[in-house]
């Protein structure tokens, strides 16, 4: 393999492949001119009866638009494979030799968009055409047919400034496992300044695998921390959206879910900048809300309302609201009166709840079936019914209000309320599922009187929409990817499971992760609550992110938090990156402030990651000492508006700084049951430097010695 070409303007071929570039970038331009300018409204027709698909004619040319621009300083290709002449391109003798036809070669580039000349050829692929596989995939080993691979460097300006080639087939493709590693380290250690880039030009082919893998069954992927799990989910919905559009739009769309608005916030460019602008990116308070969030369950309460045992608790209490009349149904019409006694209603209702329906279509069915009994006895008296008799019995006011109190409408906000403030109902619907302890920690605080002035938790939303929906159906989407799915408790599995009946699921996580008091610890239970118990199960072990020397010190608390889970291996070795400060109280403060000014001489971003109690006055002190930071969580740009960033633990997942300072980890380890694990998180974030600042002792499995 060569190594990356200096970047010289002299280079003839690093000019040509420049100016290939610009001739690329000033085609995908007359493209999206084309979009704008060729298709007008006028296209469309406006007659009435086309308003609806007018409507989505525009929608889908703003979005080929859109999926046009937004480039900005991002390389427009990034490879290019090299196939023996003619093997790609079909071409006759007095063809122009071009940058894709060259004499010696067919060129493929692979790029972000898919871009073509005024003619129509291809100047750049699409990354996700099934062309573009060989760039990630293929080896010495596999030359897929390829001659040869180059992959390019880019300036902060998107400018071509180095390429490295690999010949995958001849004596020159010596099995050199360094191929592409330096551009990768290279990308992978730039330093952050903004939300999470996308690693479209990397790929590494255990990722690709994930990346393209077809969308049922539904695929989980176990992940060690930096391994790339987050990237694989991102880049698999660009992938879907460009194999399977129609489809997904027609069942819904997709979803991506996340743990919080910071992750969310962190990931917000990646879709864009593959050309993706309409994927909802929710977490999954906001997809099922219905109250908004104002309370943090204790660990006990949360476990319990995760479990899977409340569905039934709600389901026989919501059951239970259905009653028996204690009076008889006397129906008037006319100077007749008819009477149903109330035992016979009984009988009727009791018909109705055996069956498999949904709450909601109960008042429907029982005014229906009531009217029935009245009319059978109209007619069992001889009086001929008229063709609207049955219609106007329903409508009776004597039938509706028996209707009305035999089968009171349910509302899955005041459900939950009633369940979770009345000790004897609840026990009445719990009865042989909860103990009466755990029945004591679900009740809701206080004494609410209203759906609104109830303090509502992330886990009462879950009870909530299963209530809702055992009333009426939830939409569904046609795709959910589920970032940090090691969290889920199974109540909240039945939520997504709800809203994915036709389509499928991305399932990504690390159990050693979880620090929800209602995760599992293993896969199989979380895919089982989710419905897809057939799921694809696939592991990725190599890091990313984190370098060897970390890694390895972090999984020192594996054996504890995850037995069974094999550590990761850290691709990238970079010896100091690991710093550990031990001080008394006083110089506690000194200590991080100093961790972080040595951090600010380098570029990049800088956590400092504690627990959650104790991020306010980390602030404070570095405001005292002439230090900016921001502090996560604060507002959607809190990442990006300083270098410096106080991280509450609780907010750290998913998230990377190129130094990371973890300050006082035993209370981080201390402030939760799960508080190793959050710890784990905490100490995985780091992509170049990690700096552990302790008073009180470590925690026993990192305070041996390192290597
Ligand atoms: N193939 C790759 N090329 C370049 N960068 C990569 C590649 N794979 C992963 N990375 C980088 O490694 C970092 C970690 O990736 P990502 O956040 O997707 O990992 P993760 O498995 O979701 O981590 P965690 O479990 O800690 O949240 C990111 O900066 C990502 O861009």
């Amino acid at each position: 393999m060569s190594q990356p070409t200096p970047p010289s303007a002299e280079d003839p071929e690093l000019r040509t492949e420049r100016t290939f570039l610009a001739e690329a970038r000033a085609a995908l331009q007359s493209m999206h001119t084309d979009v704008v300018t060729t298709e007008t409204v006028q296209d469309y027709s406006e007659d009435a009866d086309y308003t609806f698909t007018n409507r989505l004619l525009r929608m889908d040319r703003q979005r080929r638009a859109d999926a046009l621009t937004g480039l900005g300083d991002t390389p427009l290709f990034f490879g290019r494979l090299d196939y023996p002449c003619g093997a790609v391109f079909e071409r006759a003798p007095e063809d122009p030799v071009t940058h894709t036809r060259d004499r010696e070669a067919d060129r493929v580039y692979i790029g972000r968009r898919h871009v073509h000349d005024s003619a129509g050829s291809p100047l750049v692929v699409d990354w996700r055409a099934p062309v573009s596989a060989a760039f990630y995939r293929a080896g010495p080993d596999d030359p897929q047919g390829v001659v040869l691979r180059r992959r390019y460097g880019f300036s902060d300006e998107a400018e071509i400034t180095a390429y490295e080639d690999e010949p995958l087939t001849g004596a020159a493709a010596a099995d050199d496992g360094d191929a592409g590693r330096s551009l990768l380290a290279a990308e992978i250690e730039r330093p952050r300044t903004g939300p999470m880039r996308d690693i479209v030009a990397t790929i590494q082919p255990e990722q690709d695998h994930l990346v393209r893998a077809p969308m049922r069954p539904t695929l989980c992927v176990q992940g060690a921390p930096g391994t790339g799990k987050t990237a694989v989910g991102l880049h698999r919905i660009a992938y879907l959206l460009y194999t399977e559009r129609e489809r997904l739009r027609q069942d819904g769309g997709v979803v991506i879910l996340g743990p919080n608005r910071s992750f969310l916030s962190y990931i917000r460019r990646v879709l864009p900048a593959l050309g993706e602008v309409g994927v909802r990116q929710n977490t999954i308070e906001e997809l099922i809300g219905r109250a908004p969030v104002r309370r943090t369950e204790s660990t006990e309460s949360e476990r319990v309302k995760g479990d899977a045992r409340m569905a039934e608790v709600i389901r026989r209490d919501l059951w239970n609201q259905p009653r028996p009349p204690e009076e008889t149904l006397i129906v008037e019409r006319g100077s007749r009166r008819w009477r149903v006694p109330a035992d016979e209603l009984a009988e009727v209702l009791d018909e109705l709840r055996s069956r498999d329906i949904a709450y909601g279509a109960g008042p429907n069915l029982l005014s229906q079936r009531i009217a029935h009994v009245v009319m059978r006895r109209i007619e069992n008296d001889g009086e001929a019914a008229e063709p609207g008799t049955l219609a106007q019995l329903r409508r009776n006011k004597a039938v509706t209000a028996a209707v009305r109190r035999m089968w009171p409408k349910a509302d899955p906000l005041k459900l939950v309320l009633g369940l979770l403030t009345d000790p004897d109902r609840l026990a009445r619907a719990a009865d042989g599922l909860l103990t009466p302890e755990e029945q004591k920690a679900v009740l809701l605080p206080g004494k609410p009187r209203s759906p609104k002035s109830a303090q509502w938790s992330a886990a009462d939303q879950a009870l909530i929409d299963e209530a809702a929906t055992l009333i009426e159906r939830p939409d569904t989407c046609g795709h959910i990817v589920v970032d940090e799915a090691q969290d889920l408790s199974p109540m909240h599995c039945r939520a997504i499971s709800r809203r994915c009946t036709r389509g499928s699921l991305t399932v990504l996580g690390d159990i050693a992760q979880a620090t929800s008091p209602a995760a599992a610890d293993r896969w199989e239970q979380v895919l089982q609550h989710l419905g897809q118990p057939d799921a694809h199960l696939a592991v990725l072990d190599r890091g990313f992110r984190v370098p060897a020397q970390i890694i390895d010190y972090a999984a020192g608390l594996l054996p504890e938090i995850a037995p069974g889970l094999d550590a990761p291996t850290g691709v990238r070795s970079a010896p100091g990156s690991l710093h550990v400060t031990g001080t008394d109280g006083d110089g506690y403060a000194d200590a991080v402030v100093q961790a972080c000014r040595e951090a600010l001489k380098d570029e990049g971003s800088v956590g400092v990651v504690t627990a959650d109690a104790d991020a306010a006055a980390l602030h404070r002190i570095f405001g005292d000492e002439g230090l900016d930071s921001g502090i996560a969580g604060e507002s959607d740009d809190a990442l990006e508006a300083n270098r410096l960033v106080c991280v509450p633990a609780t907010l750290a997942k998913g998230l990377e700084f190129d130094t990371v300072v973890v300050a006082e980890p035993a209370r981080i380890a201390a402030a939760e049951a799960r508080g190793l694990h959050r710890l784990y998180v905490a100490l995985t974030r780091a992509v170049s430097t990690l700096h552990i600042v302790h008073t009180e002792p470590l925690p026993a499995a990192l305070a041996r010695p390192r290597r």
